[in-house]
């Protein structure tokens, strides 16, 4: 099971979920969430994290161009892309440009499910609200996809396992589930998380 936590925002939180085996850790830049961050801090938490471990850089419908650029000055190694307004072109013009792009969805947008739809490396499938710790019901993902496909949307340390015995996804993305208040994170919480994601 592929492990992200994402929303990370100091060193601590960067050490302890590589030293609990997280797979991915990400950083959200330029939205209006309680986890943006400027990309000089990107850049400078990306630095720390050990190689094998993805640093993946989190945008919500920033312009593609900007998002582009965000990703090669912060150095991390994957693009996630959040939003409406990204489509095939966008998801296609960030991939061309060389980088390993993820993109996110959810139930609610209708969109494409097949991984790599829009040449994209691997599909996050979220809630309608990305970031806000909202379920979704999974019941209604008639098929899951195929292949690298992350599950995100209100995981936790106690949902988990259920979650992925429930839809058996590729990887797994958590971030408010692992925070002791809002924006901040709880370091038992994501080493509960990896070790509960692991065992499932
Ligand atoms: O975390 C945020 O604040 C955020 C803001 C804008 C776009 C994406 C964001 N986070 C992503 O949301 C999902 C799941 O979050 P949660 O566990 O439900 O809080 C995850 O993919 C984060 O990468």
């Amino acid at each position: 099971m592929f492990i992200k936590v994402c929303g990370l925002k100091t060193p601590d939180d960067v050490r302890v979920a590589t030293d609990a085996g997280a797979d991915a850790v990400g950083f959200v830049h330029n939205t209006a969430s309680v986890r943006s961050i400027p990309l000089e801090q990107v850049a400078a938490l990306a630095a720390l994290v050990p190689a094998g471990v993805a640093s993946v850089l989190v945008v919500n419908d920033l312009p593609v161009a900007d998002a582009i650029d965000a990703a090669r000055a912060s150095g991390v190694d994957v693009l996630q892309l959040h939003g409406p307004g990204y489509g095939r072109e966008h998801v296609a013009r960030a991939v061309a440009s060389g980088l390993r792009v993820w993109r996110a969805t959810s139930l609610a947008d209708g969109d494409d499910l097949r991984v790599g739809a829009f040449g994209e490396e691997a599909l996050l499938l979220d809630s309608s609200v990305p970031g806000s710790g909202e379920t979704w019901d999974l019941s209604g993902l008639a098929e899951p996809p195929h292949g690298h496909w992350l599950l995100a949307g209100g995981l936790s340390p106690v949902n988990v396992a259920d979650a992925i015995r429930a839809v058996r996804p590729w990887g797994v993305d958590v971030s408010s589930g692992v925070e002791v208040t809002r924006g901040t994170k709880g370091h038992d919480l994501i080493r509960t998380f990896v070790a509960a994601a692991r065992e499932a």
